[in-house]
Order: structure tokens, then sequence, then C-alpha cells
């Protein structure tokens, strides 16, 4: 990381720096040489940081280096969304090049300068270096690759110096790049992109990757369209020009869309198709107005709604916000509806009323006024229209939100958090979006955030005529928000492309059936426990996935994931799978209530300002930490004194503590590869204590390249047992738990 930081200074004017130890590196936490540990979900941590910084789409630049510089390719593979085009690398590592990558690459118009210093680790025979290389010559205009040994001109030569106190373990040495080569990465962080010789590459290069259709075929279901406003006061016009009916350019870049629109007059044409699909009860359509903020979303919406109201019809209409991952009943005096789930009210409407009845709900909608707009909406707002011909079929039009730039919007305080509510839920938006174009992608994100949970049904159901307009401001202090609007829209022109069908093997169909079991789950448990989003939330924040057996409860078992994971075996590093768990548990005559929290800043539980959970010992017990997390949700759920604690690696560290700290409260713990951190000083046989405090324990082992006897023994040695059970591959860990919970459900001599 210290690479990179002489270029810095260059850069301070123009962006916010961040500049990331990966874990078990430089200052961050972990043991040193253990990357292997987190390294299968560092593109998730990527994208995880900067979400959790809210940085609006298309806003990142990056420099990375090494095996950062893999991460970052991941990462792009996995979503480019938040990156804004230029990329950096030096020496990048990479296992296995990701499939999606050239795609990537290609249709969202990043460019990557790469350098390469050839050495024993970085061998032009490397999975990078021969990737990297047909990148620069398969598609110039995204990448180059500069070999320092053949193309000494512009090596990235280097110089060796030592700073002290650098880093926890000491005296850091780094390599300063010469000041030429220096001057030549400044200048391609701030180069405008060249202006493409064939705009429609990016479509052409997915369609000619996936066989997709994009959004020139008019039969598309995902029409893209762009809407400029007039100058306002005082505003300047900047790089935005018309080139065509269909493509306009902003610095220098030109993109296509199904249609573009300039000025004030109504842009009926893009609710047409939908409004007649809806009109006739053939299909579902959602309309959604994107953009920065003051670009004209509202404007444009307010004139759609006026649009629909020229067509005489009696309909059903019910308007909702979204602020703060809330949902507010706009036609109920904005009053919070309980859940997400819950139903807002309907109202029968004759079209000509339509806009007098949003107009007296837009009065309640949360709007403020910012440097940016008079009346800047702080919410996205959902009006959904039922179809007078087929009660299944809706219409609905979405005013999202804008992204904002906060140092230009000068939000602050509670402006500011609803500014990164709303990047943030954009970003989910946008994950979303680009989930349903990807072929390769396994998953949409869509309980991510409440704006996408909304939308859940748009997403899946692959008849849903979609609309988007993006709108933009002329505004010449704008051209940098304007560029990162279009880059986004123009990429979601792919949208339209039907996803190529994967053959499900019968085992994904099964999958498939499991998450929807899992899905009616999650609504059972929310009926019961209250709000949040298929789960409950406790007032800390944490978030706990929740299964109950229906019949009586024998035992409560508190499921802990490891760190970095997420409580939920839903998306790519979930742990646990709640009613699989209960099921498990009932079979073998034990009723459970089976709950996975998510630690603070994981899955669905939000960070804390103090202390995210970290994975050190010693934090495990300051708020926020593991056993503190525990202990919340112990209390909140109402766990009794027969509850069992089981924990995977990092969770079965916190597991261990948590039952130590609370034996009144636990009696029972499985410890399943978990990662137990002695502290300085601290004596680990503590198993006489053990013995009188929590009386079923069991530590369970799966062979893994990094679980060593060693430390299995360490594990069992706190715990006061003679040996763990150790298993070749999975499973160990439930038939460790059933023995623990039938012991704690009709207490055995079992120990
Ligand atoms: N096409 C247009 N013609 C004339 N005026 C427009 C047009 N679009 C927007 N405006 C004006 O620009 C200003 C900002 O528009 P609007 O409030 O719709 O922006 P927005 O994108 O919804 O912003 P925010 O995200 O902050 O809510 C308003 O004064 C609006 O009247």
């Amino acid at each position: 990381m210290m690479h990179w930081c002489t270029l810095f200074p260059s850069f301070r004017q123009t962006h916010a720096i961040l500049a990331i130890d990966f874990p078990c590196f430089g200052r961050s936490s972990g043991p040193s040489g253990q990357a292997n540990l987190w390294r299968s979900s560092d593109s998730d941590l990527i994208h995880r940081l900067l979400s959790s910084l809210s940085c609006p789409p298309s806003s990142v630049d990056a420099l990375a280096q090494c095996m950062g510089a893999g991460a970052l390719l991941r990462a792009i593979a996995a979503d480019p969304t938040p990156f804004s085009g230029k990329i950096v690398t030096h020496n990048a590592t990479i296992g296995a090049w990701p499939s999606s990558l050239d795609a990537r690459v290609a249709s969202s118009g990043l460019r990557i300068l790469a350098y390469h210093e050839v050495d024993p680790d970085h061998m032009r025979e490397a999975v990078c270096y021969k990737n990297l290389k047909r990148l620069a010559l398969s598609q110039p205009e995204s990448a180059a690759l500069v070999d320092n040994a053949l193309d000494r001109g512009n090596a990235l030569e280097m110089s060796s110096v030592a700073v002290e106190g650098l880093s926890r373990t000491g005296c850091v040495s780094y390599k300063d790049p010469h000041p030429h080569v220096l001057e030549r990465i400044r200048r391609f962080v701030h180069s405008q992109p060249p202006a493409r010789k064939n705009k429609n590459f990016e479509l052409a290069s997915i369609v000619g990757a996936d066989g997709n259709k994009t959004c020139s075929d008019p039969k598309s279901r995902f029409q893209v369209y762009a809407r400029v406003r007039p100058l306002l006061h005082e505003e300047a016009a900047g790089s935005l020009t018309r080139k065509s009916s269909t493509t306009i350019s902003a610095k220098n870049v030109a993109f296509d869309f199904a249609s573009t629109f300039h000025g004030s007059a109504p842009v009926t044409a893009v609710i047409d198709p939908l409004l007649s699909a809806f009109l006739s009860g053939s299909s579902s359509g959602v309309l959604f107005c994107y953009g920065q903020t003051g670009s004209g979303k509202t404007f444009t919406v307010d004139q759609l709604v006026r649009h629909v109201s020229t067509l005489p019809r009696q309909l059903a209409a019910s308007y909702v916000q979204i602020y703060h991952e809330s949902f507010f009943d706009l036609f109920d005096g904005n009053s919070k509806l309980s859940s997400s789930s819950a139903v807002p009210t309907s109202l029968a409407i004759l079209s000509s009323d339509l806009p007098a009845a949003v107009d007296r709900a837009n009065a309640l909608r949360n709007t403020e006024s910012t440097r940016m707009n008079a009346a800047s909406s702080r919410s996205h707002s959902l009006l959904t229209l039922t179809s007078p011909a087929n009660p299944a079929v809706t219409l609905t039009i979405v005013d999202l939100a804008g992204s904002e730039r906060v140092k230009r919007s000068g939000a602050r305080g509670d402006r500011l958090a609803e500014a990164c509510a709303i990047n943030s839920s954009l970003s989910g938006l946008v994950r979303v979006l680009h989930s349903v174009i990807d072929p390769a992608a396994k998953h949409t994100p869509a309980r991510d955030c409440a704006l996408t949970y909304a939308l859940k049904d748009v997403f899946q159901c692959p008849r849903t005529r979609v609309a988007m307009v993006a709108c933009v401001s002329p505004d010449g202090e704008s051209d940098g928000e304007t560029l990162c609007t279009l880059r986004f829209a123009a990429g979601c022109t792919w949208v339209g492309a039907e996803k190529k069908k994967r053959r499900r093997s019968p085992g994904k169909r099964v999958g498939r059936e499991r998450l929807e079991a899992l899905e009616a789950t999650y609504r059972e448990v929310e009926g019961r426990f209250g709000a949040g989003a298929g789960n409950i939330v406790t007032s800390g924040g944490v978030s706990v996935r929740g299964w109950e057996a229906g019949s009586g409860r024998d035992v409560d078992v508190v499921l802990l994931h490891y760190y970095g994971g997420a409580a939920i075996r839903e998306g790519a590093y979930g742990t646990w799978d709640v009613a699989e768990v209960g099921e498990r548990l009932r079979a073998a005559g034990v009723n459970a209530r089976v709950l996975a929290p998510d630690f603070p800043g994981h899955g669905g539980s939000s960070a804390l300002e103090t202390q995210s959970a970290k994975p050190e010992r010693s934090a495990f017990n300051q708020g926020g930490g593991g056993v503190a997390t525990v202990l919340e949700v112990l209390d909140e759920t109402g766990c009794g004194e027969r509850t069992v604690v089981v924990g995977f690696d990092w969770g079965g560290g916190v597991a261990v503590a948590a039952a130590e700290a609370h034996a009144e409260r636990v009696k029972g713990v499985v410890a399943w590869n978990a990662a137990y951190r002695q502290e300085a000083g601290e004596a680990v046989g503590g198993g006489q204590r053990w013995l009188g405090g929590v009386p079923y324990r069991r530590a369970v082992w799966t062979d893994s390249v990094w679980i060593t006897k060693a430390k299995s023994d360490k594990v069992c040695e706190k715990l006061g047992l003679k040996e763990g059970v150790r298993k070749s591959k999975g499973g160990g860990c439930m038939e460790a738990l059933v023995e623990v919970a039938q012991a704690v459900a009709v207490p055995t001599s079992v120990k």
C-alpha cells in the first residue's frame, strides 16, 4: 500500500483517499501470513468496505499491487459498479482469471494500466501477466501493460525507502516510483476517457460474449432512456452534447439509449409501452427515474403521473416512501409500516383524481433544501397502480432519491446520514441490476436493502417490463456526476438481454426449493417476532434470523458465523441454514428455536460507530464485541436457561468465550473449527471450572489446510475435553449439536 503513498499528494485535490491494509497485513488485525483465511472473500470485502463508505456508483479509481491487485480484479469481475474507470496495478497476481472479467472491463468502460516487474514471484508465465497481456492486445482501449524489463522508458522503476513505525510489526520498507512514472500514472488517473471509436463497443462485446440482445432491440423488456433537463438559473453549460435522438455524450464519451429527451416537454414515450401492457392486464411494469440530486427525477415522475391521469380508468393505487430503510404509507398520513412486507393502503381512485392525491401525499414526503436542490427528495417513492383488467398486474413508478457527492451537496448531520443511506441503497439497486444481467450471477441480492426488497418480484419475474429514465443535468459543475449516471445507465442497457438460461441440475432445483422454503420460514418468523426484514432486529441493531419448531420449545440454539461472513447461508459467505438445523433437531426429537445473529457490521446488522465485532479475543467483551452481541441476542429473544451456543471458526471462539462469560445462561457449547485466540497471560486450561459451569461441550474439527492438531488441542484444553471430534469433510458439527441439544433438552449424563 505504501507503494502508492507518493501519489497521494497529487490526488488529494480530486479524490478522497482510502488506503486499505488487508486483514493480517499492515495495521489490520489477524495473525500474519493467514491471508488464506479471507482471500476467498476479498472481493466481497472490498465491496463491503466501499458500500460502508457509501461511495456512489462509478466513483472509485483504484491503485493496487500484487495480491491486492488480484483482489481488485476479482472485485471488478464480481461487480464493477463502484469503479469509475481508472485502475492502476503493479505486479498483479491472481490464481485464476475470472471468466467474466474481460466482458466486465469492456462493458463498464474501465481502463487498466498494468505495470509488471518480472521477478521469481511475478513471472511472465503467471496467470495475471498472461491475461493482462492478452487483454491489452485484444482491448487496447481498455488495458495497457508495461513490462518494465521490455519498456524501460515507461518502467515503474523503484528505489527502496524504509519507514519507521509504519505498521504494528515495526519498520516497513516500500518502493518509491520514479517521478516520470508517477506523472504518467497521475495523468492516466486524471485523463478524460478517449471517445470510443465504436460507440456500441460495450454492447457489441457483451453480445459477442453471451449472445445476448441489447437495448437497441425494441422488443427488449428493459428500456433505458436519458433525459437532460434545461439549465436553471446561474448554471453554465458543461460538456453534455446531443449527438442524435438516441445518443448523447458527456466529457467526450458517447452513450446510446433507446431515446434521449431534452427540455421540459412531457416524456410520455418512456411510459406508453408499459401503460398499454398494464391496462390490457398482460404484464406488470416498473419505471425508475435515476440520477444525481437536482437532475429532474421528481419533475419527470410528476409529468408521468399527470399523463396516466389522462386515461380515464378506475384504478387501485398505493404510495409508499422508503426512508432510512423503513417503509412509510403516504396514502395513510405517512404512517410507518411494520415491516417491508406489510400491505400499504390501497385507494380506489379515478385516474383523473390521481395527481391531486399524489400531490397531497407528496407534501408528506421527506424533502429538504440542499445546496444542489431547493426541494431535494430524501427518500425513494414507489407509486403502485393495479391494473383494472387484471389485479395481478401492477405498474410501479419509482422516484429514486438522488445520488449525491456530499462534498457538493453540503450534507451534514442528519442530511449526511440520509445521503449515505441513499447512496448505499442505490448501490444495492445497481448490484441487483448487474446480477440480473450477468449470466454468471447465481444470486440476486434483493434482500440487501429495502428498495430492492420491495422490487424483488420485478427482478424475479421475467415478463415484467422495466423502463429506466436516467435524468442528468447540463450544468458544467455536474459533469462528473452526469458521466457517472450515463455510464451506469448505459451499462443497464444490457439488462434487456435475456439472461442465458442455465441448465439447472436437480441439485440446483432443490436449492431453489430450499430457498423458497426459507423465504416462507422468514415470513413466519417475521410474523412471530415483529419488525425486520424477515427476522428481528435487536435494539443494538443486531439482525437475527429465527426459526421455531412451532410446537413448544425444548432448547434455544444460537448459531454464530465466522468473521467476515454472515449468518444465513443465502449469499456467498453465509454459514447457517436455520431451518435445516431446526428440522434436523426436530427429527432427533428436540423442539428447538434456532437463532442466527449477524455480528455488527456483517450480513444484515448495522455497523457500530464505536466498534464492529473485532477478531481479537480482547475485543470479545467490549461494546459491540462478539460476546456482548450474543448476550444482547439472548436477552432480547428471551432465551431461557436451556441455551446451546454453536460457533464456526471465529464464531467458535466467540461461542467458547460467551459460554465462559455467561455460564449461567448457556448449558451447551459446540465449537466447530474454532479459532480461539489465547490472550497474553491467559491460562487456557480452564477445564475444571468449565465442568461445573457449562455441562455439555463439544469441539468439532473438519480437516482443512489451516486446521492443525495444535489448534484443536488448545480449544479442547480450554473446554476441558480430552480431544475434539475430527471429521474429514463437513457434517460433524450437526451430529455434535444434536447430541448436545438432546442432552440440554432432557438433561442426562452426556458430557
Ligand atoms: N425537464 C425539466 N424542465 C424544467 N425544469 C426542470 C426539469 N427537470 C427538473 N427541473 C427543475 O429542476 C429542479 C430540480 O428538479 P427535481 O426536484 O425534479 O430534481 P430531483 O432529481 O428529483 O432531485 P432530488 O434527487 O434532490 O430530489 C426543480 O426546480 C425542477 O422544477
